[in-house]
């Protein structure tokens, strides 16, 4: 390790956050009960122009109406190049209550963004007297998003999470594709007659885990907008789990267990990391640093990783 000891992230489940549209509120009941961890009422790209002001007023009274349970609530604003985002700030932190805990930011492209919603939060929060102060979630969803990707992580103390949008960061690096994360027909190589798929998210996906875990901030994967196709959906967040990721967005209620289920370390997987550090310790107790677990070498790096999925799993069982 650096002599700059790696920030821990915030210690809570964060395997699934449900969206729903801000004026659609006949399902806000419905996103209550689910099992996501983590709630986002949108204002922003599922709610029609007009509909702007009304998504605003029902979420605001659902913060309070509805009973959100032990889920984290966050309310998506609209991005900074439109004419919405101060209002929606201005007005969730003067009217809203205590229940909500996070505004999300989209299409942030460099800290000076987070900077400029952290300046009008703040003096809301003054003006207003509120005590308990809000926290920030940002997509990367353009090109200037992963371009800036670690400046955007240390942006604010408030920032708790960063999530991928695929869909608008394919448009913004004119990718040719209309899907919403997952395999792309056209993004294969070509061997021996056979095509073999690979993965055109990968990279902005291992720079945003590298960027938050190096400043503390849950790295969370984006929608997978083909809510059909279940196998899609779990190869997706295997590999976003497989890479660091915490979680990953529901734009459908069906797709809330699924996402439960790979970000939940499994049965297995606890047993074997437990086996692990219980070699490791007998290693240890000998004196040795190396030692052999099922014919395969573990050492003391192996306790570190062992202890990430033990840690995960205890979090979530709280
Ligand atoms: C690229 C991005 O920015 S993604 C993030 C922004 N996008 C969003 O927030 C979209 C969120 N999702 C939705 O709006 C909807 O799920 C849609 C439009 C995709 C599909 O909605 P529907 O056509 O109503 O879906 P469907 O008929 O399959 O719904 C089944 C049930 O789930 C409910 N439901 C639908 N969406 C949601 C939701 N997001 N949360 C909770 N419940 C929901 C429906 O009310 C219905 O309930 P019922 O069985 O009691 O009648
Ligand atoms: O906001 C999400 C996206 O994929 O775009
Ligand atoms: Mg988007």
């Amino acid at each position: 390790m650096s002599f700059r000891i790696q920030p821990t992230a915030p210690a809570r489940p964060n395997r699934c956050q449900l969206f729903g549209p801000g004026s659609r509120p006949a399902i806000f009941e419905k996103m209550a009960a689910s099992d996501a961890d983590v709630i986002n009422l949108d204002l922003e790209d599922s709610v029609a122009p007009s509909d702007k002001d009304s998504a605003r007023a029902n979420v605001i009274a659902a913060i309070s109406d509805i009973d959100w349970g032990t889920k984290t609530l966050s309310v998506r604003i609209n991005s900074l190049d439109t004419p919405y985002w101060y209002r929606d700030v201005i007005d969730l932190l003067e009217q809203a209550g205590d229940r909500l805990d996070q505004i999300m930011i989209p299409k942030v492209g460099c800290a000076a963004d987070v900077y400029a919603v952290d300046a009008l939060a703040t003096a809301v929060e003054t003006a207003k007297g509120r005590t308990k102060k809000i926290n920030f979630e940002v997509i990367i969803e353009s090109a200037a998003g992963i371009a800036h990707v670690e400046e955007i992580a240390a942006s604010s103390p408030r920032l708790q999470a960063m999530s991928l949008g695929a869909a608008d960061f394919a448009a913004s690096m004119g990718m040719q594709t209309t899907g919403i994360g997952g395999t792309q027909d056209n993004y294969y190589m070509h061997h021996d007659g056979q095509r073999h798929y690979s993965d055109p998210w990968h990279w902005a996906q291992a720079a945003i885990v590298a960027a938050c875990r190096t400043h503390g901030v849950l790295p969370v994967d984006g929608p997978f907008g083909d809510f059909s196709d279940d196998e899609g959906f779990r190869a997706q967040a295997r590999r976003s789990a497989t890479l660091g990721m915490v979680g990953k967005w529901a734009i459908h209620p069906k797709q809330v267990a699924l996402s439960n289920e790979v970000f939940t370390p499994s049965d297995e997987a606890v047993a074997e990391a437990r086996a692990i550090l219980e070699a490791m310790e007998k290693a240890t107790a000998k004196g040795e640093g190396a030692a052999v677990y099922k014919g395969r070498l573990v050492d003391i790096a192996s306790i570190k990783q062992a202890e990430v999925i033990v840690r995960q799993s205890e979090m979530i069982k709280g």
